[in-house]
């Protein structure tokens, strides 16, 4: 998106916000993790559905694909009931600390820092065990799938297919597609089965065979998905169907352990995930010592970055914007989850 310089009538440059391309467009964009069939596209849905503005649905072939896609709208995996935190989303959610402040920076790079968590959904999850039609469950040699559905389907695994390779696939709908073009190195190594949904088993009925359903093991398992709104390209649209969320949470990505405690003293940490930082090309001070064994601090050698979700509806507290304010003054700040698709909504889609 390119950004044009914009002036008033005494040709003063205008207040307003600089038009960008795109402006013209009807639509907005929703970024979304497909092929279709995914869980990613029936959340997206959702989302999509609590809006009355037209809103075009863009699938992206990986989550670090969504992240590096230019759109009004983002719909990112967060965390998931079984299998914890979605790796891929947060290592892109705490790319934001990474970025370099210089005004040299790149179109995209600004608007994925301008990028704001605006609401949430659960969306009950459920996969199939799929091969193509006629493979028999006894000759399955590897199952292909996205990292979260093998981790949650892993006592399945261990109980059915305690020797089966493993294969991780960018998306669940994506690695039960790969089973009907098989690569050279699938063939030698035997037939393969993928883990996906209902939903993508249905859509190559005529091609796949559905061999166990609920691989997860339990019922209630549900992966959380977030919308992330750009502020600073075209101004999003206002959602029309949705429901406040009765427990407000709002996202910081922290660089150190030691920002947490201090920065969130009086309101409730709900949810701490932590991923490595990205290696520094920096060499770590040795400050003179030339001993083999130098560290003291485990984030000299364990460099980690936070993502920290804090409860911001305590009534008569103004903790949130003081936390926002500090917060969008040092880069952390991530949005707030202020409207949620409700199970009713997601179960009448
Ligand atoms: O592969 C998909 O279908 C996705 O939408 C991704 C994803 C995830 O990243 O967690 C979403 C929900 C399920 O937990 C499994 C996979």
């Amino acid at each position: 998106m390119t950004a044009q310089t914009t002036t008033n009538g005494n040709g003063e440059p205008s207040t307003k916000r600089p038009r960008i391309e795109g402006d013209n467009v009807k639509s907005h964009k929703m970024a979304y993790l497909g092929p279709p069939g995914t869980y990613g596209q029936m959340a997206a849905a959702a989302f999509q559905s609590c809006y009355d503005a037209p809103i075009e649905l863009i699938p992206c072939p990986s989550i670090s694909a969504i992240w590096e896609t230019s759109a009004t709208f983002h719909v990112l995996p967060l965390e998931n009931t079984i299998h914890g935190g979605v790796t891929e989303t947060l290592d892109c959610l705490l790319s934001n600390l990474n970025f370099s402040s210089h005004s040299s920076t790149s179109n995209l790079v600004r608007e994925k820092k301008h990028r704001r968590i605006i609401a949430d959904l659960a969306l009950p999850i459920s996969h199939v065990l799929v091969v193509r039609k006629g493979v028999k469950k006894e000759d399955i040699k590897w199952i292909r799938s996205h990292e979260q559905a093998l981790g949650q389907s892993s006592k399945f695994i261990k109980t059915h297919y305690s020797t089966a390779r493993l294969k991780t696939y960018p998306s669940t709908a994506g690695a039960a597609i790969s089973l009907l073009n098989p690569t050279s190195s699938d063939l030698e190594e035997g037939e393969g089965a993928a883990l996906c949904s209902k939903a993508a088993a249905k859509l190559y009925e005529d091609q796949l065979d559905v061999l166990y359903e609920g691989t997860q093991g339990i019922s209630n398992n549900f992966t959380r998905f977030i919308l992330l709104s750009s502020s600073s390209a075209i101004s999003p649209p206002a959602p029309i169907r949705h429901v406040c969320s009765p427990s407000q949470t709002a996202f910081y990505t922290l660089p150190s352990a030691k920002e947490i405690i201090p920065f969130f003293q009086s309101s409730r940490i709900r949810n701490i995930h932590s991923r490595p930082s990205p290696i520094s090309s920096d060499p770590i001070p040795q400050n003179g010592k030339t001993t083999q064994d130098v560290w003291v601090n485990r984030e000299e050698r364990f460099p980690t970055l936070y993502l920290v979700e804090v409860d911001i509806a305590i009534e008569g507290n103004d903790i949130d914007q003081t936390q926002s304010s500090i917060g969008e003054e040092k880069g952390w700040y991530l949005g707030k989850a202020e409207w949620r698709v409700t199970d009713e909504q997601i179960t009448a889609l």
